[in-house]
């Protein structure tokens, strides 16, 4: 299993008296952004940092980890700590994925292969969105230069054709996808005023049409090939991909079409956690989508608690939207979450530095959560829990 950076080794770097001439790539979340907005766009940058209506709920996201304190514990030997984590019986190196972002062609012109690969450098699974722009095959290829068998998910869109999910399914399989997340919260495009303001939407310009545009169950519901009729093309996406009436009939259907393990992304109800466990789910996401969905929702961190309680022991449960930092993670670990989802400080990295930059602010975070969790008095990840909390 690859080895995570030392928060003391990652610092050390970037005191090292004989590397002060070089450029040292930026350590925050927030510098990416800046870096990100520097280099794209309007429409690009906005598509990523926009949320949904007047962004009540991104703000809640991180508002809810704002309101929650460590207590750190003292004179406990922590001189060798364990960031990893089991999960979907695999050991992880950190209880960190990369989450899915889709369209990342849009920010950097290796679009997925670069932050696919960077993941795969550092053993953190990569969670590949149904809308990328290079198809789900030649993601995995890539990881797998770096490292065979590098670990790598599918996120599953909801599809109103059965034959292209089983199909997409079925093809994530075969390129050694260890597991399928089904995102329910998108099932319509949130009002994001930004882009509606920008008017950009890049799957109008046939952009993150990858996987579908490569899928012989997509082509056969096609008149004529994409490559004939690239505009109908779209059109017929827009038409299969919005689906609001996706229900727990059409789950079980996905369901029973793999034998991966399942997630399903954008649980914020206990009820709803509790019958996706019914269902026969391996484990829930907890997720606002970053708060580009509903606006008003509840905060991700802030909805955690109770997913927990109702989920038990019956199967672990993640979440993403609002981790930035090391606390970030430790304080959703204390909450109950086995992982978190990092999603747009890696889009920001992508956009400025490509697959260096997403490596590297990869390795922040780890380097971070490294060192919070040993001077918080905690030796494993496995331990923290809500006592580590106010
Ligand atoms: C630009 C962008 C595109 C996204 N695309 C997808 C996607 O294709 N599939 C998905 O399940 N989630 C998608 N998400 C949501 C992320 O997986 C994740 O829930 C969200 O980014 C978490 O919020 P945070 O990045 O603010 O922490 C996207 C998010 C962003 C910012
Ligand atoms: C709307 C989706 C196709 C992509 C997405 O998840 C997002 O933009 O948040």
């Amino acid at each position: 299993m690859p080895h995570v950076p030392h928060g003391l080794a990652m610092q050390l770097q970037a005191y090292d008296p004989a590397r002060a001439a070089e450029p040292l790539p930026p350590v925050s979340p927030e510098e990416w952004e800046r870096r990100a907005r520097e280099v794209l766009a309007d429409g690009p940058f906005g598509y990523v940092a926009g949320g949904a209506g007047a962004e009540d709920t991104m703000r809640a996201n991180r508002a809810a980890f704002a309101r929650r304190s460590l207590v750190p514990r003292m004179l406990r030997d922590v001189s060798r700590r364990d960031l990893g984590v089991e999960l979907l019986g695999h050991r992880l190196p950190a209880p960190v994925v990369l989450a899915p972002i889709g369209v990342l062609g849009i920010l950097h012109a290796e679009g997925e292969l670069a932050p696919a690969r960077a993941a795969a450098a550092e053993g953190v699974p990569f969670v590949l969105s149904t809308v990328s722009s290079v198809p789900m095959e030649q993601v995995a290829a890539a990881m797998d230069g770096v490292r065979a068998g590098a670990p790598r998910w599918f996120q599953l869109y909801p599809a109103r054709s059965r034959d292209v999910m089983a199909s997409l399914v079925a093809r994530a399989e075969r390129a050694g996808y260890t597991a399928v997340v089904v995102t329910l919260d998108t099932t319509m495009l949130g009002w994001r005023e930004t882009d509606l303001r920008n008017r950009y939407l890049p799957f109008l310009q046939g952009q993150g049409l990858a996987n579908y545009l490569s899928d012989p169950a997509f082509r056969a519901l096609l008149p004529v090939p994409p490559e004939q009729d690239p505009r109908a093309a779209v059109q017929a996406f827009l038409g299969t991909y919005v689906h609001p009436g996706f229900s727990w009939d059409d789950l079980a259907f996905v369901r029973a079409s793999t034998r991966l393990p399942l997630l399903l992304k954008g649980i914020l109800h206990p009820d709803d956690a509790r019958r996706a466990l019914d269902a026969g789910v391996d484990g829930v996401i907890v997720s606002n989508h970053g708060g580009r969905q509903v606006d008003g929702a509840i905060g991700a961190l802030d909805a955690l608690p109770a997913v927990v309680e109702a989920v038990g022991t019956r199967a672990p449960v993640l979440m993403d939207s609002g981790i930035r930092r090391g606390a970030d993670v430790l304080k959703a670990l204390a909450l109950g979450a086995r992982a978190v989802g990092f999603g747009r400080p890696y889009a920001y990295a992508l956009a400025a530095a490509g697959e260096a930059g997403v490596r590297h602010a990869l390795r922040c975070l780890l380097a971070d959560l490294d060192l919070a969790l040993g001077l918080c008095g905690q030796a494993s990840v496995a331990d923290v829990d809500a006592s580590l909390l106010a």
